[in-house]
C-alpha cells in the first residue's frame, strides 16, 4: 500500500506521522514545492521509526511526481491555511490553482488512485478535483466531517463530564463555520440520547462550539490546527487501505441523496478499498434538514467562485 501526501506542512506531516505509526502502509511519499522541505520532514520522520516501532518507508520529494507513481491513495494538503479572523472560503483564490495543478499531476502518475482532499475550502476543493480529473466519483473524498465529529465528541464529553469513549456523534454538512450540522438528535452516551444528560441550552452551546472548532484553534495558534486534522486523515486512509467499511462523514459528490445534487458536501459514507462504497441515508429532523439545505446553498455559492 503506497500513500502520497502532498504538502509537507503542518497537516501533511502530522498525517504522514500517524499513518507511519499505525504501520499499515508500505510506503508514504511526502511531496512539497518548497525545495528540500519534504525530504527533511521524511528524514526526521524516518528517524522516529526505531523509536516508534514502524516499518513504513517514508520518502520526501521536491515536486517530483515520478516518486508518487502507483500510489493507491493520495492526500492533498497543499495550500495556505487561514489566519485568525479569516474564513476558510477566503482561501479559494490561492488554493484552487494549487489543488487543480496538484490533482492533475497526481492522476497523471497514479491513474487508479483514490484522492482525499484536505485543502480549504475543502468541499469546493473536492468539487474542483471532480471537475479536474476523470476519476470516478467514489474515488474522490473530502476530509472534514471526521474531524468535525471528533471535535463534537470532545465538546459533548466536556459538557457531560464524561470520558470521550462513552460518546458517539456525527457532524454532516459543509466544512465551514456556519455550514456544519452537528447531529445532536442522534448523539449518544452509551446508546442513551445526550439530551437525557444535558439541557437543550447546553446542547446548543456544544453545537455552536463545534461549528467554530477550527476558528477557535486558529485564534489560539495563529494558524489552523494540525494534530486532529492529521489524525482524521490517517483514519480515512486506514479505513480504505485496510478495507474496513467504516462509517465517516465525508464530502462526497451528491446526485440526489439528501435531496441535493451537483455539489460535494459532508454526508455519512462507508469507506473501504474502493473509496466511498456507500452513501448512508440518515433520517434527519426538520431543523437538521433545513440546516443541511442552507449549508448546501453556502457550498454552492463558494463553488460559484471557481473559474472552471
Ligand atoms: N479539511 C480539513 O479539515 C482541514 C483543512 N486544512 C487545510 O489544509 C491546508 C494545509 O494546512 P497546513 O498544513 O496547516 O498548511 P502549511 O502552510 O503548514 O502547509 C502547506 C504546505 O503546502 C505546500 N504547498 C503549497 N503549494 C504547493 C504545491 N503547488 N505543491 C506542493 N506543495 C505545495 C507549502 O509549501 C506548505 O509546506 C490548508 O488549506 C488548511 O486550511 C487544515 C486543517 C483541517
Ligand atoms: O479551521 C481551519 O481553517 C482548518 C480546518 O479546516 C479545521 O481545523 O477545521
Amino acid at each position: 500500500m503506497k500513500v502520497t501526501v502532498v504538502g509537507a506542512g503542518a497537516v501533511g506531516a502530522s498525517c504522514a506521522e500517524y499513518i507511519a505509526i499505525k504501520n499499515f502502509a508500505s510506503e508514504v511519499v511526502i511531496l512539497d514545492i518548497k525545495e528540500g522541505y519534504a525530504e527533511g520532514k521524511a528524514m526526521d520522520l524516518m528517524q522516529c521509526a526505531s523509536l516508534n516501532s514502524f516499518d513504513t518507508k517514508i520518502v520526501g520529494s521536491t515536486n517530483d511526481y515520478s516518486k508518487t507513481a502507483g500510489s493507491d491513495i493520495c492526500v492533498i494538503t497543499s495550500g495556505i491555511p487561514r489566519k485568525p479572523g479569516m474564513t476558510r472560503e477566503e482561501l479559494i483564490g490561492i488554493n484552487a490553482g494549487i489543488v487543480k495543478t496538484v490533482s492533475s499531476s497526481l492522476v497523471e502518475h497514479s491513474p487508479n488512485t483514490i484522492i482525499i482532499v484536505v485543502s480549504n475550502p475543502m468541499d469546493t476543493m473536492t468539487y474542483l478535483v471532480h471537475q479536474t480529473t476523470d476519476l470516478p466519483k467514489h474515488k474522490i473524498i473530502g476530509m472534514g466531517g471526521a474531524l468535525d465529529s471528533a471535535r463534537f465528541k470532545y465538546r459533548l464529553a466536556e459538557a457531560m463530564e464524561a470520558p470521550i469513549s462513552d460518546i458517539d456523534g456525527m457532524v454532516i454538512g459543509g466544512h465551514s463555520d456556519k455550514g456544519m450540522v452537528p447531529l445532536t438528535s442522534h448523539a449518544t452516551r452509551n446508546s442513551i440520547k445526550v439530551s437525557e444528560f444535558i439541557s437543550e441550552e447546553r446542547l446548543n452551546q456544544v453545537k455552536e462550539d463545534t461549528k467554530v472548532g477550527g476558528a477557535t484553534l486558529t485564534k489560539l495558534l495563529g494558524t489552523s490546527a494540525w494534530y486532529a486534522p492529521g489524525a482524521a486523515v490517517s483514519a480515512l486512509v486506514q479505513a480504505i487501505a485496510c478495507d474496513q467499511k467504516k462509517m465517516f462523514p465525508c464530502s462526497a459528490l451528491l446526485e440526489g441523496e439528501y435531496g441535493l445534487s451537483n455539489l460535494c458536501i459532508g454526508v455519512p459514507v462507508l469507506l473501504g478499498r474502493n473509496g466511498i462504497e456507500k452513501i448512508i441515508d440518515v433520517p434527519l429532523n426538520n431543523a437538521e434538514k433545513a440546516h443541511l439545505a442552507e449549508s448546501a446553498e453556502g457550498v454552492k455559492k463558494t463553488n460559484g467562485l471557481l473559474e472552471l
